[in-house]
């Protein structure tokens, strides 16, 4: 027997040996994965499970874009002149933002909406109608700029307790009354009504905000407290519905600075700023004060707001922290 027949017969049992091991090594692998997978009662998954595809990672749409889905005429009581109320969806969230619309106008130089008005594929003279666009052969080929002083615009963000149930903890009701009252006097003007409850934050963290609003914390303190930013909101959607709107100017009803730089950002001009100063704040004389006059007094001292705190409110900037003190003791 040579050298290289002895190597030969050793290989043989060698190379089964370590083919064994391996077959023995993933069989135990197998079991373990399969016993893992086993549901509490000790069935494997379904079919299902096994041909389900990895769901695909959600991509955020780099470009908004806002459609209107449907316009209607409404009168209100707290205008004099109806208005359109246009209902928009958009590729970023799911809210259902609105724009109340003063003087809409399909024409060469009106205000209406582009993505309302567009002829869409398919559609009967009747499908328009339902969904509020003007007959298609009405709808201008071209358009011009208007060349009128800029229509009034609000940005407003919607609050369930003041607005539908008139709390007087903020000046939200007041100020979307006088936005639509101003409109109608002027014939002309758009609210942009977005959906962001409590500055972006919803109505429970809202809630929660007032419970600490009532333990002493201010309006911006309570909202970081529950661990959430002062304020919540971007007004990226309210720029798109603009342009939508064909508006690239306005005159803008705020008192809050972020709003103005966020349009100017985004591309639409804010030739002016016309405030919204509180009915209440014109005769403090009786010193009859509701809680909103102490929000507002936090949102002009620390949130930037360009509102002119009257004398007879500067006691609310140190009682709040004198409550806070005698919580925390
Ligand atoms: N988190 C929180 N939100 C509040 C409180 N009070 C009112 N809000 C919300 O604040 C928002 C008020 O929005 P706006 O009136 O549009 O905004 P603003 O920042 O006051 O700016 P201008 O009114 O334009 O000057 C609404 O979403 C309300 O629900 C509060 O104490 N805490």
């Amino acid at each position: 027997m040579n050298s290289s027949s002895v190597a030969s017969d050793l290989e043989l049992p060698l190379l089964t040996l370590s083919l064994g091991s391996v077959v023995i090594a993933l069989s135990v692998v197998t079991i373990n994965v399969i016993a893992s997978l086993r549901n509490e009662d000790g069935k494997l998954p379904s079919l299902s499970f096994w041909t389900k595809k990895a769901p695909a990672k959600q991509q955020k749409p780099t470009t908004l874009e806002v459609t209107c889905q449907v316009k209607t005429r409404l009168p209100s009581e707290y205008s004099s002149m109806e208005h359109s109320l246009l209902l928009y969806t958009n590729n970023i969230d799911n809210e259902e933002h609105l724009a109340l619309v003063f003087g809409y106008e399909v024409s060469e130089d009106g205000v209406y909406s582009r993505s309302l008005e567009g002829v869409r594929e398919g559609e009967s003279p009747r499908d328009r109608a339902v969904r509020g666009a003007v007959d298609a052969e009405k709808v201008p080929k071209t358009s011009t700029k208007k060349g009128n002083k800029d229509p009034l615009a609000r940005i407003h963000s919607c609050c369930f307790t003041g607005e539908t149930l008139g709390s007087v903890r903020c000046d939200c009701r007041e100020q979307l009354c006088e936005a639509m009252k101003r409109m109608g006097e002027e014939g002309r003007g758009v609210i942009l009504y977005l959906r962001q409850e409590g500055r972006g934050i919803g109505l429970l963290e809202k809630m929660k905000a007032y419970n600490l609003i009532d333990q002493g914390y201010d309006t911006q303190e309570a909202n970081i407290q529950l661990g959430h930013p002062a304020d919540a909101r971007s007004y990226e959607i309210a720029t798109a519905i603009l342009q939508d709107l064909r508006i690239p100017s306005v005159r803008l009803l705020t008192n809050n600075p972020h709003k103005m730089k966020s349009m100017a950002k985004d591309g639409v001009v804010v030739s002016e700023r016309v405030p919204m100063i509180p009915a209440s704040w014109s005769d403090l004389s009786k010193g009859e004060f509701q809680d909103r006059d102490e929000y507002l007094v936090t949102k002009a001292q620390k949130m930037g707001h360009l509102l002119d705190v009257p004398k007879e409110l500067e006691v609310f900037s140190t009682e709040a922290s004198e409550k806070k003190g005698s919580i925390a003791a």
